[in-house]
């Protein structure tokens, strides 16, 4: 999709950028420019730095953070730091990677109120506009209801409706689809794809997964480890030039040019050990809304099972519930043979790892060594085998150099690398993982997996919570569906690809592996897309 004629909305010149003056500069001495009406996708290794450099387009950095900059930016051919406070707010609207920290309001239609008054929008245009945007993104039925009751999907809609009210000229979205289920990320790629049809603005996107995004995608720029930028082009250039450099990066590349990689799981039920968990009769409600109704299933040691299903559909509740962090209203589980309810705390914490979907919730010290140390000390793992297992986790989380960073400056892919750490550091029988592999790149997607699959050939049940049915395909022995809090299928990946119906149902998409399969032998089916 060529354009000509080009005019540049965005010239970034020289831009280098740090949070602090040790060592070389985090962003060192870029240039491109984002023009008129086009789709820009930058990609780079987790924690290379492209939420920040997002975040310096529309000068919010280095204003809000104690960070140092040079170079120059300009919108419109005018520096940045000449317009007034918050004065491009509305040109450039950005998703932020955790969409969380983007609202201000209570309620879904309290936000986006708050949205169009803060831009001046006549009341008179207010409701219209409102139904209008909450349509797109496929939140009408959820206008009324207090923004933190949504589930992590539901929210990043939100915010995405937020910032579309804003009618930027420059949409920048930092991963957002990463919460998103497999059908509603696709419309949401091809709503971003008419909306900037209609409207004829810029789109930068930043990005792990390229796949749905890069048949409308103009130019890629790609950021290395070191901050630089190595690659500007169309896809079709940066991706036959500088393919082995990208390997190297670590980033994922489009999974028609590295297929040959993808494989199922070797799904073997033969040497699964005893019974890990058993769930009998479960219903939790939450206002007498039920959440989840008649879920019945055992896990079993050495098993690697997904729970999947749309936005919304209970997942994260059933992990929670699992996990004893909150009680059904009826029905009994047990763990390790003995009902979870009798468990103490602490001697459950020991048996049973549990990650977050929002790595921010998990955090409790200043460190990213505390943070790793805590429940070593609380489990009194000697200091010299504490100090070598932490070594040990930052070196195959690519963490090595945040050693004393806090846990909240980190990436969003940082953050979630070190949720998941703090997890690892014993042989515990159960994990409970909610999306753990979102915002990585393929290196640490690897590394987390073989790390987790060797904990799962010592005995420990696996459980994830994932939006990601490439890596269903590739790992799991089993997979649960979960469609509007009941589980509507309890089976192989190999045989839930067979039901359509039930994909269908949970807004499930086949797995690329089996997609191009299909599509090779000429069979027409509407999860192609
Ligand atoms: N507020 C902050 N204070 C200090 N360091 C920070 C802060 N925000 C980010 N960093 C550091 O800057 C680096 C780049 O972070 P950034 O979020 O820009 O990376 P990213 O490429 O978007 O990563 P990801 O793909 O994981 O989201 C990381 O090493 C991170 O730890
Ligand atoms: N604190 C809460 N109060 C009330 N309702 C809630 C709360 N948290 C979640 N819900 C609702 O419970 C239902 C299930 O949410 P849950 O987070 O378990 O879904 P999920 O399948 O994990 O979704 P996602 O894929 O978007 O993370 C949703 O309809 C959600 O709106």
């Amino acid at each position: 999709m060529k354009r000509s004629n080009l005019t540049p909305l965005i010239r970034v010149e020289n831009l280098s950028f740090d949070y602090d003056k040790k060592g070389p500069s985090l962003i060192h001495n870029i240039s491109f420019s984002l023009n008129e009406g086009e789709v820009t996708l930058l990609m780079g290794a987790s924690g290379s730095g492209k939420s920040t450099v997002s975040l310096c387009l529309n000068g919010l950095y280095p204003e809000a953070v104690e960070g140092y900059s040079e170079g120059n930016i300009y919108f419109r051919g005018q520096e940045i730091s000449q317009f007034e406070k918050g004065e491009l707010n509305q040109q450039i609207g950005i998703v932020f990677q955790d969409p969380e920290s983007q609202f201000c309001m209570v309620t879904v239609e309290n936000e986006l109120a708050f949205t169009m008054e803060n831009i001046q929008t006549p009341r008179e245009e207010m409701a219209s506009k409102m139904d209008d945007v909450l349509e797109a993104v496929g939140l009408t039925d959820l206008k009324e209801r207090p923004i933190h009751e949504l589930s992590g999907g539901q929210k990043q809609k939100v915010a995405l409706a937020s910032v579309l009210l804003l009618e930027p000229e420059l949409l920048i979205l930092d991963e957002p689809t990463a919460n998103l289920d497999p059908v509603s990320s696709l419309e949401f790629v091809e709503l971003v794809n008419q909306l900037q049809k209609d409207r004829g603005m810029a789109v930068f996107i930043i990005e792990h997964q390229l796949d749905d995004w890069i048949s409308f995608t103009d130019r890629v720029l790609a950021l290395s480890r070191e901050g630089e930028l190595f690659a500007d082009g169309s896809p079709d250039h940066v991706f036959q030039k500088y393919e082995k450099r990208l390997v190297s990066e670590g980033v994922h590349l489009p999974k028609d040019i590295q297929s040959s990689s993808l494989h199922p799981a070797t799904r073997t039920t033969d040497d699964l050990g005893g019974e890990t968990v058993s769930i009998q009769n479960l219903d939790f409600k939450r206002k007498k809304k039920t959440i989840l109704s008649e879920v019945n299933f055992s896990l079993y040691q050495k098993e690697f099972v997904a729970i999947v299903g749309e936005n919304g559909a209970g997942k994260s509740t059933l992990l929670q519930v699992m996990a004893g962090i909150l009680t059904p209203n009826k029905g009994n589980i047990t763990f390790l043979n003995q009902p979870l309810k009798q468990w103490g705390e602490q001697s459950l914490r020991q048996k049973m790892g549990f990650v977050f979907q929002n790595p921010e919730h998990q955090f409790i010290t200043d460190t990213v060594y505390d943070e790793l140390a805590f429940g070593m000390k609380l489990n009194g793992t000697p200091e010299q085998e504490m100090k070598e297992k932490i070594d040990e986790l930052l070196r195959h989380f690519q963490l090595q150099n945040h050693l004393w960073s806090n846990p909240f400056s980190l990436s969003g892919g940082q953050k979630r690398r070190l949720s998941v750490a703090t997890m690892l550091d014993e042989t515990p029988e159960l994990l409970l993982f909610d999306e753990p592999t979102f915002g990585q790149d393929a290196k640490t997607t690897e590394e987390l997996m073989s790390m987790v699959l060797e904990l799962k050939n010592k005995g420990t049940t696996i459980v994830f919570v994932t939006h990601d049915m490439d890596l269903v395909d590739q790992y799991c022995e089993r997979t649960f569906v979960l469609n509007k809090g009941k589980v509507a299928f309890q089976g192989s990946p190999d045989e839930l690809w067979k039901k359509e119906e039930v994909l269908v149902e949970a807004r499930l998409r086949l797995p690329y592996r089996i997609r191009k399969q299909r599509t090779e032998a000429g069979e027409v089916y509407d999860l192609v897309r």
